[in-house]
């Protein structure tokens, strides 16, 4: 694929976390972390927290071996090219992009992540919102989506609890992994975490060697919570999925609740400042998220744009995005 061509995108969010999709079925587009850093620019690009590249499973080195158990392969970026295991919000909106374009039935289909293939179900579309040829009788606007996120990592031992700190402020954290890393601190209040214009810190450093998301979240009530998030790779977002699965299951620990024990699902509802999930741990360990997500609109990447980005001189043209 040359950049002379246009390049078709789209943009979606999941509770505010939002992305730039970006098709690319037989995985022709090579995206350097700068290329895919430049299109995630929010002043010099199209913005977002993040970018899905949408590539048939097969096509991709990284989930070939997945091809037999799901089609598509979320090839997730975060909004500084970097690349990361997971994204919650992102697969909700991924399946939905699938939806939207017809590459996908309504019910139940299984996405391949970095983290595994995840299952996830789209409810029957209520809404049309976008008049688009390509948008057949998908729902933007209505329809939760349920994804089974896979278990909860909890480490024991050294790794199990870990220091958040903002200025001169700390909290004890514990360590969640739910395909990405977490650092997940109890406050008295959201405000007590600051602008969060820079990463918190996080102590020991050495249990996160790949960096980490930290959520800050306080009490609602029963079985609710509220959280901020500062994300690896992003900054401050307005939600972040996998980071809602991890104060989940942190918040149900504290509050003395392992659905092992119990021998039956527990369910917490979880308010990002983008919106609400529903979050549920079921007795196998296995975490289930629910919550909207939403195509707001597609369009193209100007070729010469995109030229410009890649450098004219085809210095840095030869790595970020050829095919
Ligand atoms: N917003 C995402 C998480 C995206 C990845 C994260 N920033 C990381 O680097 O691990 C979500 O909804 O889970």
């Amino acid at each position: 694929m040359s950049t002379t061509e246009p390049l078709l995108f789209l943009k979606g969010h999941g509770t505010e976390n939002d992305f730039v999709i970006v098709p690319d079925p037989d995985g022709h587009l090579e995206l350097s972390a700068a290329v895919a850093a430049r299109i995630c620019d929010r002043r010099a690009g199209v913005g977002g927290d993040g970018l899905l590249h949408v590539v048939r499973s097969a096509a991709h080195p990284e989930a070939q071996a997945m091809a037999p158990d799901a089609e598509w392969f979320m090839d997730y970026r975060n909004g500084d090219g970097s690349i990361a295991e997971m994204c919650g919000n992102g697969v909700r909106v991924f399946a939905r992009y699938l939806r939207y374009a017809g590459l996908a039935d309504e019910g139940d289909l299984a996405i391949a992540t970095r983290a595994g293939v995840r299952r996830v179900h789209v409810a029957k579309a209520v809404a049309k919102a976008l008049p688009s040829a390509a948008s057949q009788d998908e729902g933007q606007a209505g329809g939760d989506i349920t994804v089974t996120m896979g278990r909860a990592l909890l480490p024991a031992g050294l790794d199990a609890s870990v220091t958040v700190s903002v200025g001169a402020r700390s909290w004890p954290a514990r360590h969640v992994n739910m395909g990405n890393p977490h650092a997940v601190a109890f406050v008295d209040d959201l405000a007590d975490a600051g602008d969060l214009f820079s990463a918190p810190g996080v102590q020991p450093a050495s249990v996160y060697p790949d960096g980490v998301n930290v959520e800050f979240v306080v009490s609602r009530g029963p079985r609710h919570v509220a959280m901020r998030v500062h994300e690896r790779g992003v900054g401050e977002t307005r939600s972040c999925g996998t980071g809602a699965c991890a104060v989940m299951v942190a918040a149900a620990r504290r509050d003395g609740l392992d659905p092992a024990e119990l021998g039956h699902p527990v369910t917490y509802t979880v308010d990002v400042p983008g919106g609400r999930l529903a979050i549920s741990e079921f007795p196998d360990g296995s975490v289930e998220m629910t919550g909207p997500a939403v195509i707001v609109a597609q369009g193209t990447l100007d070729p010469a744009w995109l030229r410009t980005t890649l450098g004219s001189d085809g210095e840095r043209g030869a790595g970020p995005l050829s095919g």
